[in-house]
């Protein structure tokens, strides 16, 4: 059975580069690990609905919370059954975004904290209820909402289809779910929490030692 182990962290904070970076120094050191991302843009309709509404494009239901956070988890509630078959064959199965990117944008969007109704009610929904897998651990990747908006913004201007939406563009969202995050890991939520600072080069050889 392999490890579940989670990257999470602002929009531009480098999860990208880190899954790339962990996944390198694994397979180095001769681990199987499969990669997965979420959301699945392009292959599970309650994710492309989710862009939509990222986008602004699903009126009433782009300014539900509840509403934007049940598309998320509905494509991982498709996604269990897959992740679980990952676990199986793989040594770590690393995914960019899960659970707590629902608990963390919702609590923001709705000016809650951690100990807020909507964390409760996303680990509620998609671990009570949809069964999807616990994580064994999650990596907060840290960085400052100024550099994380600079890298987004930079990576909208050299790719087309990066578009930023309108959770990424929104600098004072972003620093309530980058607290969020912050009171996420220090209550080791669905599971032990590393911090990661993500501003200069992170040293993944030393992130992967203590797994
Ligand atoms: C996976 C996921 C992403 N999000 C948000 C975080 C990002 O701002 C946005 C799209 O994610 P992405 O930029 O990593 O593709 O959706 C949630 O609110 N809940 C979720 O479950």
């Amino acid at each position: 059975m392999g490890k579940l182990i989670v990257i999470e962290g602002l929009d531009g904070a480098g999860k990208n580069t880190l899954a790339r970076a962990v996944t390198e120094e694994l397979t180095a050191r001769g681990a199987h690990v499969i990669g997965r991302a979420f959301p699945r843009y392009g292959e599970d309709i309650h994710a492309d609905l989710a862009r939509d509404g990222l986008h602004g494009r699903l009126g009433d239901l782009t300014e539900s919370v509840n509403g934007m956070a049940l598309l998320f988890a509905l494509d991982r509630r498709a996604a269990a059954d897959q992740l679980r078959a990952d676990l199986d064959r793989a040594d770590v199965v690393l995914v960019d975004r899960y659970v707590a990117s629902n608990a963390a944008y919702g609590a923001a969007r709705l000016h809650q904290d951690a100990d807020g109704e909507i964390v409760e009610w996303v680990r509620a929904l998609e671990i009570d209820r949809f069964g999807i897998p616990v994580p064994d651990e999650q990596i907060l990747l840290r960085v400052p909402v100024a550099v994380a908006a600079d890298r987004a913004r930079s990576r909208e201007s050299t790719d087309a289809t990066r578009a930023r939406d309108s959770y990424e563009s929104d600098d004072s969202l972003q620093t309530r779910c980058g607290r969020v995050y912050e009171q996420l890991a220090d209550r080791g939520w669905l599971s032990p929490w590393r911090v990661v600072d993500g501003v200069g080069q992170v040293d993944a050889a030393s992130l992967v030692a203590a797994f």
